[in-house]
Order: C-alpha cells, then sequence, then structure tokens
C-alpha cells in the first residue's frame, strides 16, 4: 500500500510538533476543561486574549482582501461575522462576570506573547498574501479545536469555561477548521517556494506563541 501524501497544514503542524503538544496539552486547558481555572488566571487570559482578537479580526480582513476566489471570500466573511457576534458577547458576558475594568477591557498592560502575537498578526495582515494570512489563521483555530477536543467530561458549570470550550468545538466551528486547512493546502499549492516558506516560518512562530501565551498565566 502507498501513504498518502502529507499535506501542507500536516508538515507544518509536524515541524513545531513539540509545541503544538505542549500547547494543548497545557495546564491551562487541563484546568479549562475542568472548571477549575483560578478565576484570577482566567480574568488575566481573557483580558490578554481580547487584545489578541483585536489584531485576529484585523488578519481576518486581510485574507478577505488577497484571497483569490469570492467563494472564499464569503467564507471567511460568515467566520469573521461570527467572531465579531457571538464571541465578542462571549467576552463582554465573561468580563462583566469576573468584574473586569474598563481599563482592562480596552487598554491593558500588554503582556510579552500578546504583544508578540499582535506583531506576528500585523505582519500576516500587511503582507497582502493570502497564503501568509491562511498560515497563521490556521494555528489560532486549529490548535484551539484540537484542546477543546481533548474534552472527554461534561462541560463545565460556569459559563465562563464552558462557552469558552464550545466557542471552539461546535459541528461549525469544526467545519471552519477543515475549510481553512484545505485553503491553506490549496495556497500553498498555487504559492511559490519563497510564499511557502514564509508561510511555515509565520506557523511555525504562531505556534511557538500560543504555548507561550498559555505559559504566561503562570509564569
Ligand atoms: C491566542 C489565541 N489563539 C487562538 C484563539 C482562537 N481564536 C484565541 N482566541 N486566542
Amino acid at each position: 500500500m502507498t501513504d498518502l501524501p502529507v499535506s501542507f497544514s500536516d508538515e507544518l503542524r509536524n515541524l513545531c510538533a513539540d509545541d503544538w503538544r505542549a500547547a494543548t496539552e497545557h495546564r491551562f486547558v487541563d484546568e479549562l476543561l475542568a472548571g477549575t481555572v483560578d478565576p484570577d488566571v482566567m480574568r488575566a487570559y481573557l483580558v490578554q486574549d481580547y487584545q489578541f482578537i483585536d489584531g485576529f479580526v484585523a488578519l481576518l480582513g486581510s485574507a478577505i482582501a488577497n484571497a483569490d476566489h469570492f467563494a472564499s471570500r464569503l467564507a471567511i466573511a460568515r467566520f469573521l461575522a461570527m467572531i465579531t457576534s457571538d464571541e465578542n458577547t462571549y467576552f463582554v458576558r465573561a468580563f462583566d462576570a469576573l468584574g473586569v475594568s474598563e481599563a482592562d477591557r480596552f487598554a491593558p498592560q500588554l503582556a510579552a506573547p500578546t504583544a508578540d502575537f499582535q506583531a506576528l498578526m500585523a505582519r500576516a495582515t500587511a503582507g497582502g498574501s493570502y497564503v501568509r494570512c491562511l498560515a497563521v489563521l490556521v494555528v489560532a483555530e486549529w490548535l484551539y479545536m484540537s484542546w477543546a477536543q481533548r474534552r472527554t467530561g461534561p462541560l463545565p458549570a460556569d459559563f465562563v469555561h464552558a462557552e469558552w470550550i464550545t466557542l471552539h468545538d461546535n459541528a461549525y466551528f469544526n467545519e471552519v477548521v477543515g475549510w481553512l486547512r484545505s485553503e491553506l493546502d490549496r495556497a500553498a499549492g498555487n504559492a511559490s517556494e519563497a510564499e511557502r516558506e514564509i508561510a511555515a516560518a509565520l506557523f511555525t512562530e504562531a505556534v511557538a506563541l500560543e504555548r507561550a501565551f498559555f505559559d504566561h498565566l503562570y509564569a
């Protein structure tokens, strides 16, 4: 039997398997799935992540602008609509529940991994390249789906924990992740070797930053 060819997205994930595993099996993930994250840790995480979301929305906008098909633009725009509605209102409700101040919602002091992630997304956003945007988008959503799918028990009782899990493991989200991966594989197939190398570097840097983003919560 001949082996199936490895897709570009699988190849990239294999390149950074250690960081991928460390992030998806992180202490924060274990505690989130068990519903036992310390409220101070959850607050710190969500405050930093809201600043990540800002750059992420800009990155989705760039993917829409640089996509090579109308159908791709439509699919990304639908996903962007989910982020700016259901996901954004989750943050607002979670901030209310956790007593997060206005200053921390909109202008917190950035942790180093947050600032580094913003810089990475800004580079991908400004690159004028669909494959570069996709490389970072695929990490952000595939890695999150991977940890959310590790859940074997019931959802935690607290909505702050439960909804953050279900936002990253539901039928629509899982379909988006599969689609983003297939778009990355397709766009990489149409890109030059130099573009593929840039996309691979963005991908591996993003995986390392996902790990650092969780690590800093316990530093
Ligand atoms: C840092 C980070 N990476 C990914 C995701 C999933 N959208 C997120 N909310 N935050």
